[in-house]
């Protein structure tokens, strides 16, 4: 949409849901500085009235922040010229009962703009379109329905004539998918399945024509029996796999199974940050678990979940998809964002993956750069092939229903979640909130019933071997090698901001509102917040100021159970008893505010 671009080119704007459409998360404002920054004082607050987790950030246009709350996903905009009043506000009628299908709280991670337009995705399902000066409706589809566990918790993304979303309900048995609505009308442009037929995952001839290997019928041999107790799997190497296979969302969905073509109820949500490069008219975005977590009942690939897809913004048709955890057997969702950038004239994407591994390609073929472990504590996987993009899994971690595996690393909720890392183009380097976290997981056997929770699986957390929860890192993104790491005693579950000065921003569950410097990882400045944060730091300039903020609100999977008041260990999928320290520095529930600061 042209008034996005040209929103986008002026830095005093966030006008995307992550600044830009590379995701980079950086800004070019340098009003604060290293200098400076121990002068950086509360601005204004927001109170937005609603008490649960509460991701994502604002978009800023010109005189105008448009904000929304998490369930029921109230808007407010608000007039930055005048002091923050509200110009008007959207509060939309959705059944409570759609609260009970939200997998990890009542999370919503914001809103797009473009063509004058501000879009909501709604957690029950409705994508509505509202006119940006008013507020008043101009059109809403059905996207998923919460009657068969499907909800929506991922920012509308605009990219020129179309607005992305997504699909959420691998808890749910749900098969997921992307899809782009044409911003006029809201008519369906295309829709692409995470699993079925290529016809339905939109795979085309030329689809991973770069390289061949990622379409690949098999690329694990099964050993003592694969899915058995004290079986595992050993990956084929290259030179063993045939690649270049078709059909591969139906056909790695191996018999027998707990369900009749577990394609069908397969999962591979999609809910994250998606990115797009003109250059090459390519969007990309990652795909959650298969459905059911327990591994025994669904033998084969399972693809395409797991994986990162680059797909044409105008048709839908995938060029490249990498599947990052072939058989999934922890629940390491491949949601996490990727981010664009550019080096020597090339541009790569950059994905770190819940399971623990970084990951670069080659943006426009696919080609893997290079994939390293996050953090040494990694430890279901060895190493990553970076001709096939296959891990070499260790069985002493592999799952199997009905035996519980202990001390795997990371933990289900991955070394990253929904918290995206930011670049910086001025240090090249990448910074990463982490989780620091380790699990049992012990697959059961458990029935599909629609619209009922299909998990599968009892866990427990608990810290790494750090002996804490999180930390923040930066890395080289060309080599996936750390750089720096600082520790933090829980999750950073909140997004990371960059800015032009070299200063990172970030927040904590413990409720700090923190900035770092970029090339050292040293502490340069803190604030208390009124609850743990998990939206994302952004940044935006009004009247010849530059402003930074972030949501706080305790939640998402971290926080959850915290919000409801859960304290049995494995309640809240394993969040209860590994993140029940967060009572200590939070007053449940929730407690969703915006807080801004300035000079
Ligand atoms: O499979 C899914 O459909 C699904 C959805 C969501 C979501 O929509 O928030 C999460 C997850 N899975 C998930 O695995 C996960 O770790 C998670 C964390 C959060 C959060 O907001 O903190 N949401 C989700």
């Amino acid at each position: 949409a042209a008034d996005q671009e040209a929103a986008m080119k002026d830095p005093n704007n966030w006008a995307h849901p992550r600044g830009q459409h590379n995701n980079q998360g950086y800004s070019s404002l340098a009003q604060i500085n290293k200098g400076n920054i121990k002068n950086l004082k509360a601005a204004w607050t927001f109170a937005t009235g609603v008490n649960r987790g509460h991701e994502g950030s604002p978009v800023v246009v010109g005189n105008m922040m448009y904000l929304v709350s998490a369930f029921p996903n109230n808007i407010y905009a608000l007039d930055l010229n005048d002091n923050q009043k509200i110009v008007w506000s959207y509060f939309p009628k959705q059944d409570p009962s759609v609260q009970a299908v939200l997998c990890c709280d009542n999370v919503t991670r914001g809103l797009g703009f473009g063509d004058g337009k501000i879009f909501l995705q709604q957690n029950d399902g409705m994508l509505v379109a509202l006119d940006a000066k008013d507020g008043k409706k101009i059109w809403e589809v059905k996207n998923t329905d919460p009657k068969v566990g499907a909800t929506n918790t991922n920012a509308p993304h605009v990219i020129k004539d179309k607005v992305l979303t997504g699909c959420s309900g691998a808890e749910f048995g749900v098969r997921c998918f992307i899809a782009a609505y044409n911003l006029k009308d809201g008519s369906l442009a295309w829709k692409a399945y995470s699993t079925g037929p290529d016809a339905e995952t939109l795979h085309d001839a030329n689809t991973n024509k770069d390289n061949p290997l990622y379409n690949a019928l098999s690329v694990y041999q099964d050993v003592n029996g694969g899915n058995k107790e004290g079986g595992s799997f050993k990956r084929l190497e290259a030179s063993q796999i045939k690649g270049g296979e078709k059909e591969l969302g139906t056909r790695t969905w191996l018999k027998p199974q707990a369900i009749k073509d577990g394609w069908q109820h397969g999962g591979g949500s999609v809910w994250g940050w998606w990115p797009y490069d003109a250059k090459t008219n390519l969007v990309y975005y990652g795909a959650g678990n298969p459905s059911v977590w327990n591994p025994d009942v669904r033998p084969g690939d399972n693809k395409w979940s797991m994986t990162v897809t680059a797909r044409d913004l105008d048709t839908g048709v995938a060029k490249w998809a990498m599947q990052m955890t072939p058989h999934d057997e922890w629940d390491y969702d491949g949601v996490n964002e990727v981010i664009l950038f550019d080096k020597g004239g090339k541009t790569y994407a950059w994905h770190h993956d819940r399971n623990g591994f970084a990951y670069t390609w080659n943006a426009n073929t696919g080609s893997l750069i290079a994939a390293e472990k996050v953090h040494p504590f990694v430890n279901w996987a060895a190493d990553v092939d970076l001709k096939t993009g296959v891990p070499s899994k260790d069985g002493r971690y592999s799952t199997h229903q009905d035996y519980n595996a202990k001390g795997i690393c990371p933990a289900a909720l991955g070394t990253k979640d929904q918290q995206p890392a930011a670049y910086s183009p001025k240090t090249g380097l990448m910074y990463s909130p982490l989780n620091h976290v380790c699990m049992t997981y012990e697959p059961v056997e458990s029935k599909y019933v629609a619209g009922q929770p299909w998990v599968g699986a009892t866990l427990t957390m608990f810290a790494g071997p750090d002996g804490v929860m999180g930390g923040f890192a930066a890395y080289d993104p060309m080599t996936n090698k750390k750089v720096w790491y600082n520790k933090e005693k829980f999750s950073a579950w909140s997004g990371a901001l960059t800015t032009a000065t070299d200063l990172v921003f970030y927040g904590t569950l413990d409720r700090w509102f923190k900035a770092v410097d970029a090339k050292s990882g040293k502490e340069l400045w803190k604030f208390q917040v009124g609850s743990g944060a998990i939206g994302n730091a952004f940044t935006y300039g009004n009247k010849g100021k530059q402003y930074v903020g972030i949501f706080s609100g305790i939640g998402g999977w971290a926080g959850v159970a915290m919000n409801l008041g859960m304290t049995s260990d494995t309640d809240a999928l394993g969040a209860a008893g590994g993140y029940k320290e967060l009572t200590k520095y939070n007053a449940a529930p929730g407690g969703g505010a915006l807080n801004v600061f300035a000079l």
